[in-house]
Protein backbone atom coordinates (compact mmCIF):
# COMPACT_ATOMS: atom_id res chain seq x y z
CA UNK A 1 0.00 0.00 0.00
CA UNK A 2 1.03 3.42 -0.48
CA UNK A 3 0.34 6.95 0.11
CA UNK A 4 2.40 10.41 -0.46
CA UNK A 5 1.13 12.87 1.48
CA UNK A 6 4.36 14.06 3.78
CA UNK A 7 7.62 12.70 3.49
CA UNK A 8 7.56 10.91 7.15
CA UNK A 9 4.17 10.32 8.73
CA UNK A 10 3.58 8.76 11.89
CA UNK A 11 -0.36 8.41 12.87
CA UNK A 12 -1.25 7.02 16.15
CA UNK A 13 1.74 5.15 17.21
CA UNK A 14 2.11 3.41 20.93
CA UNK A 15 5.20 1.52 21.74
CA UNK A 16 5.55 -0.42 24.56
CA UNK A 17 8.97 -2.15 25.60
CA UNK A 18 9.50 -5.49 27.33
CA UNK A 19 5.71 -7.01 26.63
CA UNK A 20 2.02 -6.16 28.05
CA UNK A 21 3.76 -5.06 31.66
CA UNK A 22 7.10 -3.18 29.64
CA UNK A 23 7.08 0.55 29.94
CA UNK A 24 5.21 2.57 27.60
CA UNK A 25 7.28 4.73 25.61
CA UNK A 26 5.12 6.16 22.70
CA UNK A 27 0.99 6.71 23.01
CA UNK A 28 -0.61 8.67 20.32
CA UNK A 29 1.78 10.02 18.83
CA UNK A 30 1.25 11.72 15.52
CA UNK A 31 3.26 14.11 13.43
CA UNK A 32 3.92 14.81 9.84
CA UNK A 33 7.19 16.03 8.30
CA UNK A 34 6.61 17.32 4.51
CA UNK A 35 9.60 16.37 2.09
CA UNK A 36 12.77 18.77 2.73
CA UNK A 37 11.72 20.08 6.08
CA UNK A 38 13.95 20.38 8.78
CA UNK A 39 12.40 19.43 12.11
CA UNK A 40 13.45 19.30 15.67
CA UNK A 41 11.96 17.10 18.05
CA UNK A 42 12.50 18.25 22.07
CA UNK A 43 11.37 17.13 25.19
CA UNK A 44 11.70 16.03 28.49
CA UNK A 45 14.36 13.17 29.22
CA UNK A 46 13.14 10.01 28.72
CA UNK A 47 9.92 10.97 26.43
CA UNK A 48 10.18 8.92 23.94
CA UNK A 49 12.40 10.62 21.44
CA UNK A 50 15.22 7.85 20.81
CA UNK A 51 11.84 5.52 20.52
CA UNK A 52 10.18 7.79 17.87
CA UNK A 53 13.88 7.54 15.37
CA UNK A 54 13.98 4.10 15.84
CA UNK A 55 10.42 3.60 14.58
CA UNK A 56 10.96 5.84 11.72
CA UNK A 57 14.26 4.15 10.90
CA UNK A 58 12.48 0.93 11.24
CA UNK A 59 14.66 -0.77 13.76
CA UNK A 60 11.82 -1.40 15.90
CA UNK A 61 8.41 -1.96 15.01
CA UNK A 62 5.49 0.10 16.62
CA UNK A 63 3.26 -1.52 18.95
CA UNK A 64 0.24 0.31 17.33
CA UNK A 65 -0.31 2.75 14.70
CA UNK A 66 1.50 3.10 11.26
CA UNK A 67 4.64 4.74 10.73
CA UNK A 68 5.22 6.02 6.82
CA UNK A 69 8.16 6.94 4.87
CA UNK A 70 8.26 8.04 1.37
CA UNK A 71 4.80 6.87 1.01
CA UNK A 72 5.57 3.23 2.43
CA UNK A 73 4.79 1.54 5.51
CA UNK A 74 7.38 0.79 7.49
CA UNK A 75 8.07 -2.48 7.96
CA UNK A 76 11.71 -3.21 8.28
CA UNK A 77 15.27 -1.07 8.13
CA UNK A 78 14.44 2.24 5.77
CA UNK A 79 17.32 2.01 2.99
CA UNK A 80 16.83 5.99 2.27
CA UNK A 81 18.07 6.98 5.79
CA UNK A 82 20.98 8.19 6.80
CA UNK A 83 21.45 8.30 10.59
CA UNK A 84 23.96 10.32 13.26
CA UNK A 85 23.63 9.70 17.37
CA UNK A 86 24.90 10.74 20.56
CA UNK A 87 27.69 8.38 20.35
CA UNK A 88 29.28 7.95 16.74
CA UNK A 89 30.03 4.48 16.93
CA UNK A 90 32.73 4.47 14.15
CA UNK A 91 34.26 0.88 13.79
CA UNK A 92 37.83 0.75 15.36
CA UNK A 93 39.64 -1.50 12.58
CA UNK A 94 38.53 0.53 10.04
CA UNK A 95 40.03 3.93 8.49
CA UNK A 96 38.10 7.22 9.13
CA UNK A 97 37.55 7.64 5.28
CA UNK A 98 36.44 3.33 5.31
CA UNK A 99 34.52 4.42 8.36
CA UNK A 100 32.32 7.33 6.10
CA UNK A 101 32.25 4.97 3.37
CA UNK A 102 30.57 2.36 4.96
CA UNK A 103 26.76 3.06 4.19
CA UNK A 104 27.96 2.75 0.63
CA UNK A 105 28.55 -0.91 1.41
CA UNK A 106 25.48 -1.35 2.78
CA UNK A 107 23.03 0.49 0.40
CA UNK A 108 22.14 -1.62 -2.69
CA UNK A 109 21.47 1.25 -5.10
CA UNK A 110 24.99 2.01 -3.95
CA UNK A 111 27.03 -1.38 -3.06
CA UNK A 112 27.00 -2.34 -7.02
CA UNK A 113 28.48 0.71 -7.98
CA UNK A 114 31.00 0.49 -5.13
CA UNK A 115 33.68 -1.49 -6.78
CA UNK A 116 33.91 0.22 -9.94
CA UNK A 117 33.41 3.35 -8.99
CA UNK A 118 35.70 3.55 -6.14
CA UNK A 119 37.72 5.89 -6.80
CA UNK A 120 34.93 8.32 -7.45
CA UNK A 121 33.30 7.63 -3.87
CA UNK A 122 36.28 7.79 -1.97
CA UNK A 123 36.83 11.56 -3.66
CA UNK A 124 33.05 12.18 -2.39
CA UNK A 125 34.05 11.37 1.05
CA UNK A 126 37.32 13.36 0.86
CA UNK A 127 35.27 16.58 0.38
CA UNK A 128 32.90 15.54 2.80
CA UNK A 129 35.50 14.98 5.79
CA UNK A 130 36.93 18.65 4.66
CA UNK A 131 33.44 20.48 4.88
CA UNK A 132 33.61 19.17 8.40
CA UNK A 133 37.07 20.42 9.06
CA UNK A 134 38.76 16.78 8.61
CA UNK A 135 40.66 16.93 5.67
CA UNK A 136 44.48 14.84 5.83
CA UNK A 137 42.49 12.46 8.15
CA UNK A 138 40.79 9.79 6.09
CA UNK A 139 43.82 7.58 6.63
CA UNK A 140 43.66 7.65 10.67
CA UNK A 141 41.93 5.28 12.64
CA UNK A 142 39.22 6.28 15.15
CA UNK A 143 40.94 6.24 18.26
CA UNK A 144 43.28 9.02 16.68
CA UNK A 145 40.75 11.04 16.80
CA UNK A 146 39.16 13.18 19.27
CA UNK A 147 35.39 12.62 20.20
CA UNK A 148 34.74 16.11 18.35
CA UNK A 149 36.01 14.50 15.28
CA UNK A 150 34.63 11.14 15.85
CA UNK A 151 31.47 12.94 15.87
CA UNK A 152 32.22 14.76 12.74
CA UNK A 153 33.23 11.44 10.93
CA UNK A 154 30.03 10.27 11.91
CA UNK A 155 27.74 12.60 10.43
CA UNK A 156 30.20 12.38 6.99
CA UNK A 157 29.23 9.15 7.38
CA UNK A 158 25.34 9.94 8.11
CA UNK A 159 25.61 11.95 5.01
CA UNK A 160 28.19 10.22 2.32
CA UNK A 161 24.97 8.22 0.01
CA UNK A 162 23.11 11.37 -0.02
CA UNK A 163 20.00 9.72 1.86
CA UNK A 164 16.79 11.42 1.19
CA UNK A 165 16.05 11.38 5.38
CA UNK A 166 18.18 12.32 7.43
CA UNK A 167 17.66 11.06 11.47
CA UNK A 168 19.52 12.57 13.86
CA UNK A 169 19.62 11.65 17.71
CA UNK A 170 21.73 14.56 19.51
CA UNK A 171 24.49 13.46 17.78
CA UNK A 172 26.43 16.85 18.43
CA UNK A 173 25.19 16.63 22.65
CA UNK A 174 28.65 15.24 24.02
CA UNK A 175 30.49 17.84 21.82
CA UNK A 176 32.08 21.27 23.32
CA UNK A 177 29.71 24.02 22.58
CA UNK A 178 32.73 25.54 19.74
CA UNK A 179 32.42 22.46 18.26
CA UNK A 180 28.96 21.94 18.18
CA UNK A 181 27.99 25.83 17.29
CA UNK A 182 30.70 24.33 13.97
CA UNK A 183 29.02 21.47 13.19
CA UNK A 184 25.59 23.37 13.20
CA UNK A 185 26.54 25.62 10.63
CA UNK A 186 28.34 22.44 8.96
CA UNK A 187 24.77 20.56 8.92
CA UNK A 188 22.80 23.47 7.91
CA UNK A 189 25.31 24.03 4.88
CA UNK A 190 24.58 20.66 3.57
CA UNK A 191 20.80 20.86 4.45
CA UNK A 192 20.61 24.08 2.33
CA UNK A 193 22.32 22.79 -0.36
CA UNK A 194 20.47 19.30 -0.58
CA UNK A 195 17.47 19.58 1.10
CA UNK A 196 17.09 16.06 2.72
CA UNK A 197 14.23 15.81 5.17
CA UNK A 198 15.44 16.10 8.65
CA UNK A 199 14.34 15.41 11.79
CA UNK A 200 16.72 16.05 14.99
CA UNK A 201 16.25 14.90 18.73
CA UNK A 202 17.49 17.37 20.65
CA UNK A 203 17.83 18.41 24.18
CA UNK A 204 19.40 21.91 23.26
CA UNK A 205 16.55 24.71 22.53
CA UNK A 206 19.11 27.00 21.01
CA UNK A 207 20.14 23.99 18.60
CA UNK A 208 16.66 23.30 17.57
CA UNK A 209 15.47 26.93 16.67
CA UNK A 210 18.86 27.55 15.17
CA UNK A 211 18.50 24.62 12.51
CA UNK A 212 14.53 23.49 12.05
CA UNK A 213 11.82 25.14 10.53
CA UNK A 214 9.27 23.63 13.22
CA UNK A 215 10.26 22.43 16.51
CA UNK A 216 7.93 19.63 17.90
CA UNK A 217 7.36 19.33 21.64
CA UNK A 218 6.65 16.06 23.29
CA UNK A 219 5.03 15.34 26.77
CA UNK A 220 6.60 13.28 29.34
CA UNK A 221 6.12 9.46 29.12
CA UNK A 222 4.58 8.34 26.99
CA UNK A 223 5.20 10.47 24.80
CA UNK A 224 3.46 11.92 22.16
CA UNK A 225 3.30 15.26 20.66
CA UNK A 226 1.68 18.51 22.28
CA UNK A 227 2.69 21.69 20.94
CA UNK A 228 4.66 22.47 17.87
CA UNK A 229 6.83 26.20 17.03
CA UNK A 230 7.40 27.26 13.47
CA UNK A 231 10.39 29.16 13.57
CA UNK A 232 10.73 31.54 10.76
CA UNK A 233 14.18 33.34 10.73
CA UNK A 234 15.28 33.70 7.52
CA UNK A 235 18.31 31.66 5.92
CA UNK A 236 21.37 31.05 6.15
CA UNK A 237 20.79 31.84 9.54
CA UNK A 238 24.12 33.31 11.59
CA UNK A 239 25.38 32.05 15.07
CA UNK A 240 25.23 35.81 16.19
CA UNK A 241 21.23 35.41 15.36
CA UNK A 242 20.85 32.96 18.27
CA UNK A 243 21.24 36.14 21.22
CA UNK A 244 19.14 37.96 18.82
CA UNK A 245 15.70 39.00 21.52
CA UNK A 246 13.07 37.19 18.96
CA UNK A 247 15.53 34.22 18.63
CA UNK A 248 15.64 34.18 23.06
CA UNK A 249 11.76 34.77 22.61
CA UNK A 250 11.10 31.16 20.61
CA UNK A 251 13.99 29.52 23.08
CA UNK A 252 12.00 31.28 25.98
CA UNK A 253 8.75 29.89 25.16
CA UNK A 254 9.89 26.11 23.77
CA UNK A 255 11.36 26.11 27.27
CA UNK A 256 8.37 26.69 29.02
CA UNK A 257 6.56 24.30 27.08
CA UNK A 258 8.46 21.16 28.07
CA UNK A 259 8.81 22.36 31.56
CA UNK A 260 4.85 22.24 31.54
CA UNK A 261 4.96 18.94 30.00
CA UNK A 262 7.93 17.69 32.54
CA UNK A 263 5.12 19.02 35.41
CA UNK A 264 2.45 16.46 33.17
CA UNK A 265 0.34 19.42 31.49
CA UNK A 266 -1.01 19.84 28.31
CA UNK A 267 -0.12 23.07 26.54
CA UNK A 268 -3.67 24.19 26.74
CA UNK A 269 -4.64 23.25 30.22
N1 LIG B 1 15.32 -1.15 24.54
C1 LIG B 1 14.53 -0.75 25.55
N2 LIG B 1 13.97 -1.65 26.37
C2 LIG B 1 13.17 -1.27 27.40
N3 LIG B 1 12.85 0.02 27.67
C3 LIG B 1 13.37 0.96 26.86
C4 LIG B 1 14.25 0.62 25.77
N4 LIG B 1 14.61 1.76 25.15
C5 LIG B 1 14.01 2.77 25.83
N5 LIG B 1 13.27 2.28 26.84
C6 LIG B 1 12.45 3.07 27.77
O1 LIG B 1 11.51 3.82 27.01
C7 LIG B 1 11.39 5.14 27.52
C8 LIG B 1 11.72 6.14 26.44
O2 LIG B 1 13.09 6.01 26.12
P1 LIG B 1 13.79 6.87 24.98
O3 LIG B 1 15.23 6.50 24.97
O4 LIG B 1 13.02 6.74 23.72
O5 LIG B 1 13.59 8.35 25.56
P2 LIG B 1 14.35 9.71 25.20
O6 LIG B 1 13.32 10.77 25.19
O7 LIG B 1 15.15 9.53 23.95
O8 LIG B 1 15.31 9.85 26.44
P3 LIG B 1 16.49 10.92 26.72
O9 LIG B 1 15.85 12.27 26.71
O10 LIG B 1 16.98 10.55 28.08
O11 LIG B 1 17.51 10.74 25.64
C9 LIG B 1 12.31 5.21 28.74
O12 LIG B 1 11.52 4.99 29.90
C10 LIG B 1 13.29 4.08 28.52
O13 LIG B 1 13.74 3.55 29.75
Amino acid sequence: MTRLRNFVEIADVAMRYGGAEGTLALQRCTLSVREGEFVAVVGPSGCGKSTLMRLVSGLWPASEGQVWVAGREVSGPVPLVGMAFQNPTLLPWRSVLDNVMLPLEVVPAHRSRLRAERAAYAAKAEALLKLVGLEGFGQRHPHQLSGGMQQRTSLCRALIHEPPLLMLDEPFSALDVFTREDLWAVLQDVWLERKPTVILVTHDLREAVYLADRVLVMSARPGRIIAERRVEFPRPRRLEDTYDTEFNAVVAELRALIARARAGEAPDA
